[in-house]
């Protein structure tokens, strides 16, 4: 089991700051680096391959500094954004060359083994230029596998793909995850992160805006408002008693959705009230449902803060 490390990270390029003094810990488990275009995410993750330098502080993997390490590169696996893959390679060939550069005593093996992983046996014979986008993310991926890394780092592996593709790719992550690897993706499509990580790292403008659970990461912000679904055998009563009480910003009665909308400031204040008011006015509580909890509208809270 493997953690990586980063300790105040900047780095800048002329006048651009494109990482800003982050720190986080990226650990086994599926990690979800979020953040829109221009955010820092594949700066940094070129960091964490020890593909760069910081310019400021300290990248780590088990302790050990990424950066003029060798010793690095065979624990880590890097998916790189980039489509270049010499295409008038087949398959097979370009992640058996991997294999070689890595020194492996039986490359061939190991490239068969990487292969299978992302089952692309049956296309490994063909050149790469023949691939689909989703092909050849996968032969990057069996390229970034071929030394068994305990690391694996994608930049954006979903860009491009269909659907199809894109639920191979999960289900691919998900049993590297099982196996104890630990898996950083980077990503600006909020469902995709949504989907897939157990833990999400949110970067906006160079800066590590938030980190945790996306639901944890709503919460945090306290003062921002949240908005909840609430149905109950006697909507009316229930928003009575919510505008007399005080505790929400607004009350709205949705008669199409047989539901209320309610906007508050303090969701821990609201939760105990509303249980509260209910029981008060014996009026029973169907369901309450955080009308905001999606990756969506925490980073929309991020990106405007
Ligand atoms: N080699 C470079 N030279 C100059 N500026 C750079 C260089 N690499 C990155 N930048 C700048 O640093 C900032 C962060 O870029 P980075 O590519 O790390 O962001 P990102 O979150 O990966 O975005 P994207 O999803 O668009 O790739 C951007 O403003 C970018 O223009």
């Amino acid at each position: 089991m493997s953690t990586i490390q980063i300790d105040h990270v900047s780095k800048w390029f002329g006048h651009v700051v494109a990482v800003n003094d982050v720190t986080m810990t990226i650990g086994p488990g599926i990690t979800g680096l979020l953040g829109p275009n221009g955010a820092g995410k594949t700066t940094l993750l070129s960091m964490m391959a020890g593909f760069s330098s910081p310019a400021a502080g300290t990248v780590t993997l088990d302790g050990a500094p990424t950066w003029r390490n060798e010793g690095i590169y065979g624990k880590i696996g890097m998916v790189p954004e980039s489509e270049a893959m010499y295409d008038f390679l087949t398959g097979r060939r370009f992640v058996l060359a991997n294999a070689k550069l890595h020194g492996l005593p039986d490359a061939r093996a190991a490239a068969e083994r990487a292969i299978a992983t992302v089952e692309m046996a049956d296309a490994a014979d063909r050149p790469i230029q023949t691939y689909s986008k989703g092909m050849r993310q996968r032969m990057k991926m069996a390229a970034a596998l071929v030394h068994d890394p305990a690391v694996l780092l994608l930049d954006e592996p979903f860009n491009g793909m269909d659907p199809r593709q894109r639920f191979h790719l999960m289900d691919l992550l998900r049993r590297m995850a099982d196996d104890g690897r630990t898996v950083l993706f980077s990503s600006h499509i909020l469902e995709e992160v949504e989907q897939l990580a157990t833990h999400i790292e949110v970067m906006v403008s160079g800066r590590h805006a938030a980190s945790g659970d996306y639901r944890a990461i709503r919460r945090l912000m306290t003062d921002r408002p949240h908005r909840y679904r609430v149905r109950s055998d006697d909507d009316r009563r229930l928003a009575a008693a919510l505008v007399a009480d005080g505790g929400a910003d607004s009350v709205t009665i949705d008669d199409e959705d047989s539901a209320l909308h309610i906007q508050t400031p303090d969701f821990g204040r609201f939760t105990v009230a509303l249980a509260r008011l209910a029981a008060d006015h014996k009026i029973r509580l169907h369901d309450v449902t955080p009308a905001d909890e999606s990756l969506e509208s925490v980073f929309g809270y991020l990106v405007q803060s």
